[in-house]
C-alpha cells in the first residue's frame, strides 16, 4: 500500500511494493508530465520517464534492496569520495552517501507543471570521513531532469571531496551505443593502471570500459534508439563505465545484464576534486532529457 503525503503527486512505498524485494523506503511521483521512483537511502532516482518517451534511468533486474547496500542502477550519488578510496583501498568504493540515511526536507509543485524535491543528508563525522559535511540535492522533474547539488564542509580544516552522479542510462544494443561530446578530451583509464590517452572520435564499447575524462565539455550525447542528452554546471569530470562480459560475471546485481545499460557519470574527481575550506560551500548541476 502507499501512503500519499502532503502532495497528491508524491506518494510513500517500498520496494517490497514496487519490486517484490521490501528492504527500502521509496517515493513515487506521478505527475502530468512524468513518473519516477526515488529511493529515500541516497535519495537516489531508480526510474524517470517523461511522459510519452522512453525511460531514461536503467535499474538492473537484479537490483538488491537493503539498508546500507547500493542498489545498482538509476543515479547513485558517490561522495565523498569517488572509486577507491586512495588514502585507504580497504574502505567501501564510492564513499557513503549512496549508502546513507537521507531526510525529504522539501516536496512541491512549480509553475509549468514540474516538480521539485528536496533531499538533505547531514554527516557528523565518523571513521569513515572525520570531517563534517552537509549535502542538499534538489531533483526538478518534469519533461527532463534536473539534479542540483549543494555541498557544505562543515568541519574544521580544509577538506578534500571527489565525487560523481553515477548515472545508469538504458541502451538496446551495447555494441551500437556511442557516447559524443568526449572526443579530444584526455582520460585516465582504470583498466589499464590510470594511463592517460586521447579519445579518438566518439566513445563506444566492446569489453570493459572504465575512463575518466578530465576537463569534460558540458555536453554528452547517448546515441541510442532514443538519444539522451546530459548538460552540466560545474562537472568537470565524466566518468564512463560498463564492465564487459567477464567482470560482470563476478558482480551478482548485474551478470547477463551488463548488455542493457552504460554509465556516463557527471562531477568532480581526481584532479577536479573539490577541495573546500571549512564552512565553504559548492554547487553543481546536471540535466537530463530523451
Ligand atoms: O560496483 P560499484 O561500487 O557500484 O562500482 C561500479 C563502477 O563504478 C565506476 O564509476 C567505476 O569507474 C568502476 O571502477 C566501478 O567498477
Amino acid at each position: 500500500m502507499s501512503e500519499r503525503l502532503q502532495a497528491d503527486w508524491l506518494s510513500r512505498t517500498d520496494s517490497g511494493a514496487l519490486y517484490g524485494e521490501p528492504g527500502l523506503e521509496l517515493l513515487k511521483v506521478q505527475t502530468r508530465l512524468c513518473r519516477a521512483v526515488i529511493a529515500v537511502q541516497g535519495a537516489q532516482l531508480l526510474e524517470f520517464q517523461a511522459q510519452g518517451r522512453e525511460p531514461l534511468l536503467w535499474l538492473s533486474p537484479r537490483a538488491q534492496f537493503r539498508e546500507g547496500k547500493p542498489v545498482r542502477g538509476g543515479i547513485p550519488l558517490c561522495m565523498p569520495w569517488f572509486g577507491v578510496n586512495r588514502r585507504d583501498p580497504a574502505k567501501p568504493k564510492h564513499g557513503l552517501v549512496r549508502n546513507a540515511p537521507w531526510q525529504l526536507s522539501g516536496a512541491r509543485a512549480l509553475p509549468d507543471g514540474e516538480v521539485e524535491l528536496v533531499f538533505t543528508y547531514d554527516h557528523a563525522g565518523n571513521v569513515l570521513f572525520s570531517t563534517p559535511f552537509f549535502c542538499e540535492v534538489t531533483m526538478a522533474l518534469g519533461r527532463g531532469l534536473r539534479l542540483q547539488l549543494a555541498l557544505q564542509n562543515r568541519g574544521a580544516e580544509r577538506t578534500e571531496f571527489s565525487w560523481a552522479w553515477h548515472t545508469y542510462f538504458p541502451v538496446e544494443e551495447l555494441c551500437k551505443v556511442e557516447v559524443r561530446g568526449l572526443e579530444g578530451c584526455e582520460y585516465l583509464d582504470n583498466t589499464r593502471d590510470l594511463q592517460r590517452f586521447t579519445q579518438e572520435g566518439a566513445l563506444t564499447f566492446s569489453g570493459e570500459v572504465d575512463r575518466i575524462y578530465e576537463q569534460a565539455p558540458e555536453r554528452q550525447q547517448i546515441l541510442t534508439r532514443a538519444p539522451i542528452e546530459a548538460r552540466s554546471e560545474n562537472c568537470h569530470s565524466v566518468i564512463c563505465w560498463n564492465p564487459g562480459a567477464e567482470m560482470a560475471e563476478t558482480l551478482e546485481d548485474v551478470g547477463e545484464h551488463y548488455r542493457e545499460y552504460v554509465c556516463v557519470e557527471h562531477g568532480n574527481a581526481f584532479s577536479h576534486s573539490w577541495q573546500l575550506e571549512p564552512g565553504a560551500m559548492a554547487r553543481a548541476s546536471l540535466h537530463l532529457q530523451r
